[in-house]
């Protein structure tokens, strides 16, 4: 019998990914291509949703072609995606009205501060999980009805969708029979009561959103519909599962189990940690969010959203010019024996969690005549450590639970001086896989779990081989002399635009 394979749908922030995994879990082809960002103003970040499903469909295409697998060889499609990012289009002609709001966008910053003023703060935290920021979806979409006021009449006949990534190219892959999205996604739109499951009707209210344009809400791992066989190849193929990509690498990367988690060093970082089939409030700054729903419920993760790790390495490279690639970093961070009293704070976007401050910005500290661009290099990775060290003390100050070992994947996860620093920062092992393409990986499991192509978590856990373990080597009074400069360095960042004007 001809192999089966689960087809991954990774439709990120700068590029769509098509990844074909077997079942012993490897990655058996890939196919990627990036599509166009676009910056229309300061702040402001869109893609052309038709872009995204171009490129999508077409990299599922190219992988099939150049691997020489047959559309009726693949058992399901699992999709995963960025996350947040809005997209909006007329159910009749099924074209977008508008560009896709991206995660990125600080748009909404107002509106945001119009929520706070109205006193909805904690309400939000406690329905979604979530803190009133432009990143999440909610505002993206009250921004294009309010914008765009022609729309409104429609989007309350339920002739206007909106949707998350995934839901578009749910969208598409049907040809407009199935407008769905999953618990995970539906989680970041700050419209869904992670309690109930359901959209929430104050949340609506107060953002002035209809809910005839929401789609309807799945467990991740269940099957949402067919391929349409004009929209993707001969065979109607089954879209089985469906996930935010945080959410997918976490259970790419096998954290089943309440207390694992993971973090992705991608062009920021995402800090998830399972916390079971109980959500947990932060009282810290991170989000609650629901990590995946299957047959058996809804599990919750705690989260750290991060806006600049792998990104502040491509500044190094791009904006100071002091690297040639981004891998070159680990030999002149190296080159020093320590970063000499130096802190860079890289929030050129302000900073996420736990410290949610727009206004705090990038920030070099502790220089004297002897310092050099090596220990600039040097920081500015050790920087990446020291936020995921932020985000898990606050994880174990709200969950209770002490991180005993970090799973990593994301491209900055091949920096060995990066891995070492941050094993020795936090303390405990850091664990990089095999295969660090966990995103992908996750939602084919999902997928593979929804059509019997995998049993069970047990035989999905034992596809997941482990690359190598950093352990700890500093001892723990250095660590905590070294974290707590970091921790006066960060107050030096903070509010810095508020200050200057
Ligand atoms: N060897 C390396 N050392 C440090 N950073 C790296 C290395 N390789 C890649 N990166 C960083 O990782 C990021 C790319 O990772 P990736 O997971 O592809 O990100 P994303 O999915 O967010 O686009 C870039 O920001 C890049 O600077
Ligand atoms: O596309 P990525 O990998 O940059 O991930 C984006 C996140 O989902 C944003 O929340």
């Amino acid at each position: 019998m001809d192999t089966r394979y689960i087809l991954a749908f990774d439709a990120g922030t700068t590029s769509s990914r098509a990844i074909l995994f077997d079942h012993d879990g490897n990655l058996a082809g890939t196919a990627q291509q990036e599509f166009p960002q676009i910056y229309p103003k300061p702040g402001w970040v869109e893609h052309d949703p038709m872009e995204i499903w171009a490129t999508q469909s077409g990299v599922a295409r190219q992988v099939l072609e150049k691997f020489g697998v047959r559309p009726d060889q693949i058992a399901g499609i699992g999709i995963t995606n960025q996350r947040e990012t809005a997209v909006v289009w007329d159910k009749n002609t099924g074209k977008p009205v508008y560009n896709a709001i991206v995660w990125q966008d600080k748009r909404t910053a107002g509106l945001c501060e119009q929520l706070r003023r109205d006193g909805m703060t904690d309400t939000i935290r406690q329905k979604t999980g979530l803190v009133i920021d432009s990143y999440f979806s909610g505002t993206k979409i009250a921004w294009i009805l309010e914008n765009n006021p022609e729309l409104r009449p429609r989007a309350e006949k339920g002739e206007i969708l909106f949707g998350t990534v995934d839901t578009w190219l749910i969208w598409n892959l049907t040809r407009g029979k199935v407008h769905a999205t999953d618990y995970s996604n539906a989680s970041r739109t700050l419209l869904y009561n992670i309690h109930t499951l359901d959209w929430d009707d104050e949340l609506l209210s107060a953002l002035n959103i209809p809910r005839a344009m929401l789609p309807e809400v799945r467990p991740s791992s269940s099957i949402f519909g067919a391929t349409d066989v004009r929209s993707f190849g001969a065979a109607e193929i089954p879209i089985a599962g469906v996930a935010g990509d945080q959410q997918a690498a976490l259970f790419g990367q096998g954290c089943f189990q309440k207390g694992m988690a993971k973090n992705t060093y991608g062009t920021g970082s995402f800090i998830l940690m399972n916390t079971g089939s109980e959500p947990i409030t932060s009282q810290t700054g991170l989000l609650t969010t629901i990590a995946w729903g299957t047959d058996s419920g809804v599990e919750y993760a705690l989260e750290g959203s991060i806006f600049i790790t792998g990104a502040a390495v491509q500044w190094l490279r791009d904006e100071l010019k002091v690297i040639h690639d981004a891998r070159d970093s680990e030999y002149f961070a190296t080159k020093v024996a320590d970063n000499g009293g130096v802190y860079v704070i890289p929030a050129f976007a302000g900073l996420g969690a736990p410290y949610w401050d727009m206004y705090a910005r990038g920030t070099i500290v502790g220089m004297t005549r002897g310092t050099n661009m090596n220990h600039i290099i040097r920081a500015t990775l050790e920087s990446l450590a020291y936020q995921v060290r932020d985000v898990s003390e606050c994880m174990a100050t709200d969950s209770g639970i002490e991180m005993r070992e970090l799973k990593a994947d994301g491209g900055a996860c091949a920096n060995d001086f990066i891995m070492q620093y941050q094993s020795d920062i936090l303390g405990v092992p850091v664990i990089r896989p095999k295969v660090i393409e966990t995103t992908a990986r996750g939602a084919a499991f999902l997928a593979g779990l929804a059509t019997g192509f995998w049993k069970d978590l047990k035989d999905i856990q034992a596809h997941t081989e482990i690359d190598r373990v950093f352990e700890p080597s500093m001892d723990a009074d250095q660590r905590e002399e070294l974290y707590r400069g970091w921790r006066r360095a960060v107050d030096r960042s903070r509010g810095w635009i508020e200050q200057a004007e």
